[in-house]
C-alpha cells in the first residue's frame, strides 16, 4: 500500500493552506448535538444551547429533505455567526452530504469559504475508505488557502458502510485532519443487511439461550449487544491513530433508559462521546461521558499511591500497578477537562 513519508504526511496540500496540526486540540466532546439548520425555530435556539453543550453540529445530510438542502446549508452558515464559537469553546461542526452526492461540493465550498473561521470540524458521512479522506483533504486545503484560513479544519468520519468498517484503521490514519470517528448504526445495519430498523441499542431477537434443562423447564436467555464488535474495533482503530471514537445516534428518542445504556456501553468501551439528536439526550450524554465522581476519587488515589506511575500498591483490596496507573490517568485527566467546563461536576469531583 503506497504511504506518504512521515515528513510529507504533515505537508499542506495546497499552497497557502494552513499547516496541518501535529497534535489535536484537547477538548471534551461528550455530546455532538445535531441541529437541523433549515428549521428557523430550532436554529434560533443555538445561542442559548451552545453554552450548555460541548459541540453543536449543523446537519446537512440525512434527516434534511432533498428540497431543503440549500436552506440547510444557508442555515449552517448563519449558525456560524450566531455564537462566538472560537472564543467560548463550544465546538462548531457540520455534517456535509456524501462525497458522491450532488450537494457535497456546495456544502464544503460554502462552509469553508463563508464559515471556515468558525468551523472546527467537517463530519464526512458514508466514508468507504482512505481515498474519500484524501480527496476531501486536498479539496478543503484548496478552499482554506482561498479563504485565507490560518487554522486547519478537522475531519470526523462516520463508520456506516461495510467497506468503511473493513478499512477503519486506514481511514483513521488517512490524514492529519482526522479528529475522530463515529458509529452510524442505521446506515451500517442497512449496508450489512442486518435485519433491524432500530438506530442503535439492542434487539429482542439477539440473545443467547442456556442449555436445555433435564426437567424440560424454561431455558433462560439473555439479550446481547449487537454493537460490541463494531464499537470495540472502531475504538482500537481510533486509539491506534491517536484520535477519539464516538458512539453516534440513538434513535428511540422516547426511551431515555435504553439511550443511557447504549451510551454507557460505548463509554466503558472507550468512546469519548455520543450524538444527541434531541434536547432530552443532552443531559444523558453529559452524565454518562463525564467520569463518575467516585471513580475520579479512586483514580486520584491510585495516582497518589504511585507518584511516578511505577510499582505496585493495594487500595481497598485491589492491586494497583503501572497499568492501573495509566487507566487512572485517563479518568483523572478527563475529569480535569470536565471540571473546567462544568462547575457542578467540578464540585462533585473535589468534595
Ligand atoms: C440515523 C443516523 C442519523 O443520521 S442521526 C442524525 C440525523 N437526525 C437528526 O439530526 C434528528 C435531529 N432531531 C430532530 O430533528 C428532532 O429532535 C426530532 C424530529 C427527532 C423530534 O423533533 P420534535 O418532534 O420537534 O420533538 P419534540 O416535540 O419533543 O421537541 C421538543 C422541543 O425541542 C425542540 N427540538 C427538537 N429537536 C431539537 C434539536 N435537535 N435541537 C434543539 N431543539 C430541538 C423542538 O423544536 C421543541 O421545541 P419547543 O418546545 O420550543 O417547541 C445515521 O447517520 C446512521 O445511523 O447511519
Ligand atoms: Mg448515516
Amino acid at each position: 500500500m503506497s504511504q506518504k513519508t512521515p515528513r510529507n504526511f504533515f505537508k499542506p496540500l495546497a499552497i497557502g493552506a494552513p499547516e496541518p496540526m501535529r497534535d489535536l486540540p484537547v477538548k471534551i466532546e461528550r455530546m455532538i448535538h445535531f441541529v437541523p439548520p433549515h428549521l428557523d425555530k430550532v436554529r434560533a435556539k443555538v445561542p442559548d444551547m451552545a453554552p450548555k453543550v460541548d459541540v453543536i453540529l449543523a446537519n446537512l445530510e440525512d434527516a434534511i429533505p432533498a428540497d431543503a438542502k440549500d436552506a440547510a446549508r444557508a442555515g449552517a452558515i448563519e449558525m456560524a455567526n450566531m455564537y462566538d464559537w472560537q472564543g467560548k469553546g463550544t465546538g462548531f461542526w457540520s455534517r456535509v452530504n456524501p462525497l458522491n452526492s450532488p450537494w457535497f461540493q456546495d456544502d464544503v465550498s460554502e462552509l469553508v469559504l463563508k464559515a471556515g473561521h468558525q468551523l472546527d470540524v467537517i463530519m464526512l458521512p458514508k466514508v468507504e475508505g482512505p481515498w474519500d479522506i484524501h480527496f476531501a483533504d486536498q479539496y478543503v486545503a484548496q478552499l482554506e488557502a482561498k479563504a485565507g484560513l490560518t487554522r486547519p479544519i478537522l475531519f470526523h468520519a462516520i463508520l456506516e458502510t461495510a467497506q468503511g468498517m473493513s478499512l477503519v484503521e486506514e481511514i483513521a490514519l488517512a490524514s492529519p485532519r482526522m479528529q475522530g470517528i463515529s458509529l452510524g448504526p442505521a446506515d451500517l445495519a442497512a449496508d450489512r443487511k442486518m435485519k433491524t430498523t432500530r438506530v442503535g441499542g439492542g434487539h429482542p431477537f439477539y440473545r443467547v439461550l442456556e442449555d436445555p434443562h433435564a426437567d424440560g423447564s424454561e431455558r433462560a436467555s439473555v439479550q446481547q449487544d449487537l454493537w460490541h464488535y463494531t464499537i470495540a474495533r472502531m475504538v482500537d482503530a481510533c486509539r491506534m491513530a491517536g484520535i477519539n471514537a464516538f458512539y453516534g445516534p440513538f434513535g428511540d428518542i422516547s426511551d431515555l433508559d435504553a439511550c443511557e445504556q447504549q451510551f454507557r456501553n460505548a463509554f466503558l468501551l472507550g468512546c469519548a462521546g455520543a450524538w444527541s439528536l434531541h434536547p432530552n439526550q443532552i443531559d444523558i450524554a453529559k452524565r454518562v461521558f463525564s467520569p463518575d465522581p467516585d471513580e475520579v476519587k479512586f483514580a486520584r488515589r491510585i495516582l497518589e499511591a504511585m507518584p511516578d506511575g511505577t510499582g505496585v500498591a493495594m487500595l481497598d483490596g485491589k492491586m494497583q500497578d503501572d497499568a492501573t496507573w495509566k487507566q487512572a490517568k485517563v479518568i483523572a485527566d478527563l475529569a480535569d477537562l470536565v471540571a473546567a467546563k462544568d462547575p457542578d461536576l467540578a464540585a462533585a469531583y473535589n468534595n
